[in-house]
């Protein structure tokens, strides 16, 4: 378990992290996602012991160790680039955490047979690390962090410089292993669909404050803030209701509650479609529908359609929420 509480970094006059107060429960995985800048880094090294706090406390499995150095710590790293030895082979990387702590010869062997077999380069112990592809050396050190086995996990993301397929064969497997494994990982990201992904819950940062703490689909659907209700998915306006594009409806003909517009662009992006509008007022909207949904509403760009908020869409009175307003007074009824 990892227990940040009111963590503050400060760099001379920039404050990095302002009273972060932060939970990892065992076996958790949350990942920390917020815009460049937002302290995320900076978040993960706090719990490493690579950046002493200002004040606040860091507790790990119930042990105080704020002024712990990072070997103490019982944790493993994992960079975004991820410098391995290159005169050592890949066998002898994922050792050396093993060595340095002087296990026995007989118990590193073993241990680095599993660890090898555990994340798919047993094929590649003997190869050096310019002979491995990228997610292979992203693999390569997991393993080596993996070795000490740590009870906490801490990934700078780690997959930030793959491309997009390999990342996500790559996340997919990372969530498995951590499943099995049953480690505490807390992992830094700025891509929300690989937040959503992996995470039982993701933490928001911003300017060095944590926004909003919860499970994917809570972030989604109630947001607290203005920020987090931006950051973790797209919106869109109508009739003066900030809602996401997959709450809108579309019908050919004139339904309760909807405003006028005219379809000005139809965007494929594969499993979703984006259904751009202008308004009877000129101000522009989207849509967004699932494949097989998109081809029953049978629309062309060009259309004159309706456009309301689902029936089913959850509205809230939060500043940050929706509110339910009758679109029927605004634009639809000039
Ligand atoms: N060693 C340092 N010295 C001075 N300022 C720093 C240092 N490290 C980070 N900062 C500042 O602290 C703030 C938080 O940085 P941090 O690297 O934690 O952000 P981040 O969310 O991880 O960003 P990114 O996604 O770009 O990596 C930024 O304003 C950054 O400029």
């Amino acid at each position: 378990m990892i227990e940040l509480r009111n963590v503050s970094v400060a760099f001379g006059p920039v404050r990095a992290l302002s009273d972060v107060d932060l939970l990892v429960a065992e076996g958790e995985l949350v990942a920390l996602l917020g815009p460049s800048g937002s302290g995320k880094s900076t978040l993960l090294r706090v719990v490493a012991g690579l950046e002493p706090p200002v004040a606040g406390t860091v507790v790990i499995d119930g042990r105080d160790v704020t002024y712990e150095p990072p070997q103490r710590r019982g944790i493993g790293f994992v960079f975004q680039h991820y410098a391995p030895f290159p005169h050592m082979t890949v066998r002898e990387n994922v050792a050396f955490g093993l060595r340095v702590r002087r296990a026995r010869r007989e118990l590193i062997r073993r241990r680095v047979d599993e660890l090898l077999a555990m994340v798919g380069l047993e094929k590649f112990a003997e190869r050096r690390p310019h002979q491995l592809s990228g997610g292979q050396r992203q693999r390569m050190a997991l393993a080596r962090a993996l070795a000490i086995e740590p009870r906490v996990l801490l990934l700078d993301e780690p997959f930030a410089a793959l491309d997009a397929h390999v990342r996500r064969e790559l996340r997919a497997w990372l969530r498995r292993l951590h499943d099995e494994l049953g480690a505490t990982t807390l992992m830094v990201t700025h891509d929300r669909a690989e937040a959503m992904e992996l995470a039982d819950r993701i933490a928001v940062l911003n300017d060095g404050r944590l926004e909003q703490v919860g499970p994917p689909g809570e972030l989604y659907d109630n947001p607290q803030t203005p920020f987090v209700r931006d950051f973790i998915g797209d919106t869109t306006k109508i009739g003066g209701v900030i809602v996401r594009p997959d709450e809108l409806e579309l019908s050919h003909t004139p339904i309760d509650e909807a405003a006028e517009a005219m379809i000005t662009r139809i965007v494929d992006l594969g499993p979703e479609i984006r259904v751009e509008l202008t308004l009877a007022d000129g101000a522009p909207a989207e849509a967004r529908f699932a494949r097989r949904r998109f081809r029953e509403l049978d629309v062309r760009s060009g259309d004159v359609v309706w456009v309301r908020v689902a029936g089913d869409a959850l509205v809230d009175q939060r500043p940050a929420g929706r509110t339910r307003v009758s679109l029927a007074s605004g634009s639809a009824a000039s």
